[in-house]
């Protein structure tokens, strides 16, 4: 048998629907089929679902304006959990137990939190029940939703310690171009760098039920294989896709990982909170930051921006503003302004405390370039 393997498998509405206003039942049985087969060779799988707001179209027959969120609210709170009996439904044909998990970027922010959500992710997988995850549509606001499930699935990749990532649409793959405004768009197989090039071919969703389209699969990408998950973005209706792109090379666009996969911690700052703040470095702090793997002294922050409290994520820019690192700052941004630029040993004077010598210690601290 081949090792085992922990696969996040998500799928987007462009698969479940096909690209109709219902789920289409006939695939998704293929796809359990697929993932039932994944197990009995040992690996163990988890479904990120989209699909829920589709569902509830479906349900209601309503015809209601998508882009007003109480509506889609409404419908995915229907849809949810239309999807979820679908999906039990269709497992138990294997005799596979499913769990659901609805989450919310409130649910990854806090490191306790955070922690739950992996225990419960763990206990499922420990007693093979196949967890099926989607975000919290029906109650989460715009200030604590990750906004996309491309996302989310790999924030459930790190949160799980993934080996792989599948990203499952309407495409074989990310093209050049958006193949459905360009036909002469072609497939790109394997993706070692993530750059701005590459971000600008990426567009958005090409229907009004997916959400982010190719941009946010990229972003997804991006985050699981600093996190040492290969992802793969391949088309859902590809005979035997899940089966084929675990076992195989040449399927999809594969986006290898970063080889020093980072320890839990620094999973979590990936994964979890969002940034309050920015501290613009001088030079000196980003080379100690980037190549000698320094914490980060006030004397080497030239601005602070932004409010945030003692314990906040923060992003460290360069003067010229490229996001270099995240970490979790031990000064809120009041005192650090008051701080910047000055030696460690004057903050206890100026502050009349001080939380330690560093701003962010190096364990905090997660770099974000290559
Ligand atoms: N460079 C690109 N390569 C492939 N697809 C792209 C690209 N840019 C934009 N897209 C669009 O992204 C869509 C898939 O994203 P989306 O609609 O969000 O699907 P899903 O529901 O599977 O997440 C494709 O149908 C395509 O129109
Ligand atoms: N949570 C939403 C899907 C959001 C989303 O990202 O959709 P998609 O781009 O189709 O993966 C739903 O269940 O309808």
């Amino acid at each position: 048998m081949s090792v085992s393997k922990t696969i996040v498998v998500k799928l987007g509405t462009s698969v479940l629907t096909g690209g109709s206003y219902t789920l289409d039942k006939a695939h998704m049985v293929e796809l359990v089929r697929q993932c039932a087969q994944l197990r009995q060779q040992g690996h163990k799988v988890i479904l990120v679902s989209s699909g829920a707001v589709a569902a509830g179209k479906e349900h209601l027959h309503m015809s209601c304006d998508l882009n007003n969120l109480a509506n889609k609210q409404m419908l995915a709170a229907v849809g949810q959990s239309q999807l979820i009996l679908t999906w039990q439904t269709l497992f138990n044909i294997y005799g596979i137990h499913v769990g659901q998990m609805l989450l919310t970027r409130a649910d990854l922010e806090d490191r306790e939190r955070y922690l739950n959500a992996r225990d419960t992710l763990h206990a499922l997988l420990k007693h093979h029940i196949v967890p099926i995850i989607n975000e919290n549509d029906a109650v989460a606001t715009a200030e604590i939703k990750v906004g996309d499930n491309d996302n989310l699935s790999a924030l459930t990749a790190i949160l799980a310690q993934a080996d792989q990532l599948l990203l499952l649409t309407d495409q074989p793959g990310l093209f050049t171009a958006d193949p459905r405004s360009n036909p002469d768009a072609t497939l790109i197989t394997e993706v070692n760098k993530i750059d701005d090039n590459l971000r600008a071919l990426a567009g958005g969703s090409g229907t009004n039920l997916g959400t982010g389209g190719m941009a946010t699969k990229l972003q997804a990408a991006d985050a699981a294989r600093r996190a040492g998950i290969e992802t793969i973005i391949a088309a859902g209706h590809r005979p035997n896709v899940i089966i084929d792109t675990v076992n195989q090379t040449g399927v999809g666009t594969r986006f290898k990982a970063l080889e020093s996969a980072i320890e839990g911690r620094k999973r979590w700052l990936l994964a979890g909170p969002s940034s309050s703040g920015k501290l613009v470095l001088d030079a000196g702090a980003t080379d100690a930051i980037v190549l000698q793997g320094s914490s980060l002294l006030a004397k080497g922050v030239k601005q602070v921006k932004g409010l945030f409290e003692r314990g906040d994520l923060v992003e460290l820019v360069t003067v010229q503003g490229e996001v270099i690192a995240k970490g979790i700052c031990r000064y809120s941004s009041i005192d650090l302004d008051k701080i910047k630029t000055l030696h460690s040993e004057q903050i206890k004077a100026v502050l009349g405390f001080d939380n330690g010598k560093v701003v962010i210690h190096r364990d905090d601290l997660v770099l974000l370039d290559d």
